[in-house]
C-alpha cells in the first residue's frame, strides 16, 4: 500500500487580492511521479513555495509524512553578490555529506569541475546543475522541482531529466515536478496536475490527453503533441 507523502487540503492562495490559488488538494504519493503543468501565471511555483511551507496558504493545510526527507530546486535562485561562497560549500551548507556521495553526486551531474569556483560567477545552466546536486544529495524520498532544466542546452536537458527518473526508479524517490515540456511529461509522469489557480484534471497522462479543459489550454500545442504520443504509444 503506497503511503501519502506530502498533501495539499483545500488549499487557497490570494496575493494583492488576486485569487492565485483556488481550493487546491492532491497527494504525492510513494512511487509517484507528478508532473505539476499550468500555463505562465497559473500559480505553480505558488503551490511548491506554500508545499514547502515558504509562505503561508490563507486556507486549508499542507500534510507531510514524519519520514520525508526533502530534496527540492527552486524556480529562482540567484546567489547573492555580497557573500561569496564556493559551489562546495554552498552544497555542504546546512546537510552533512560524505565525501564518496559528493564525489558520485558531483561526477552524475557534471559538476565536479566547479566545486571550488565561486557560485556567484556560474552560468545559469550550471546553477542548475548545482541545485539538482544538492537537491540530490539529501537523500530525498521526495524531489519537489520547480523547472529543474531551465536554462540547460538540449543534451543538458536530457541528461538531467534522465537523472531525475532514474533517482526516482532506482531509489524509490517520489517526484513533483513542474515543467512547460508536455513532451516528457505524457512520457515520464506517472500523473499529471494541470494547475489554472484551481486544478483543471488530474490523472494518468493518457487520460489527461483526452481532457477538455486540457486541450483548451494547451490547445496551440495539441497537434505536434498528439503526433508524437500516438507515434510512440
Ligand atoms: N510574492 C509575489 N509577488 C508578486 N506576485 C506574486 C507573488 N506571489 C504570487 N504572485 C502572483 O501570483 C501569480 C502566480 O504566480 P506563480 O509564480 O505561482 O505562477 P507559475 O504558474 O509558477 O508561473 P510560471 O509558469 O510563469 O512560472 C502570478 O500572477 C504572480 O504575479
Amino acid at each position: 500500500m503506497s503511503e501519502v507523502l506530502i498533501s495539499a487540503n483545500h488549499v487557497s492562495f490570494s496575493h494583492h487580492g488576486k485569487k492565485v490559488l483556488d481550493d487546491v488538494s492532491f497527494e504525492l504519493r510513494t512511487g509517484e511521479f507528478i508532473t505539476l503543468i499550468g500555463p505562465n501565471g497559473a500559480g505553480k511555483s505558488s503551490l511548491i513555495k506554500i508545499l514547502l511551507e515558504l509562505i503561508a496558504p490563507d486556507d486549508g493545510k499542507i500534510k507531510k509524512s514524519k519520514y520525508i526527507r526533502l530534496g527540492y530546486t527552486p524556480q529562482k535562485f540567484i546567489p547573492n553578490e555580497f557573500i561569496p561562497i564556493s559551489v562546495i560549500d554552498f552544497l555542504k551548507l546546512n546537510q552533512k555529506i560524505n565525501t564518496q556521495s559528493l564525489i558520485n553526486t558531483t561526477t552524475l551531474t557534471g559538476i565536479e569541475t566547479l566545486l571550488h569556483l565561486s557560485l556567484k560567477n556560474l552560468s545559469g545552466g550550471e546553477i542548475q546543475r548545482v541545485l539538482l546536486t544538492r537537491a540530490f544529495l539529501a537523500k530525498p524520498n521526495v524531489l519537489i522541482l520547480d523547472e529543474p532544466v531551465q536554462n540547460l542546452d538540449v543534451n543538458g536537458q536530457m541528461h538531467l531529466y534522465k537523472l531525475i527518473q532514474d533517482i526516482h526508479n532506482q531509489q524509490n524517490c517520489a517526484v513533483l515536478m513542474v515543467s512547460h515540456d508536455l513532451h516528457r511529461v505524457m512520457k515520464e509522469s506517472t500523473q499529471v496536475l494541470c494547475l489554472y489557480h484551481h486544478i483543471c484534471c488530474m490523472g494518468q497522462p493518457e487520460t489527461i490527453l483526452k481532457n477538455a479543459q486540457f486541450n483548451h489550454l494547451f490547445a496551440d500545442q495539441m497537434d505536434e503533441l498528439m503526433a508524437t504520443y500516438k507515434h510512440k504509444h
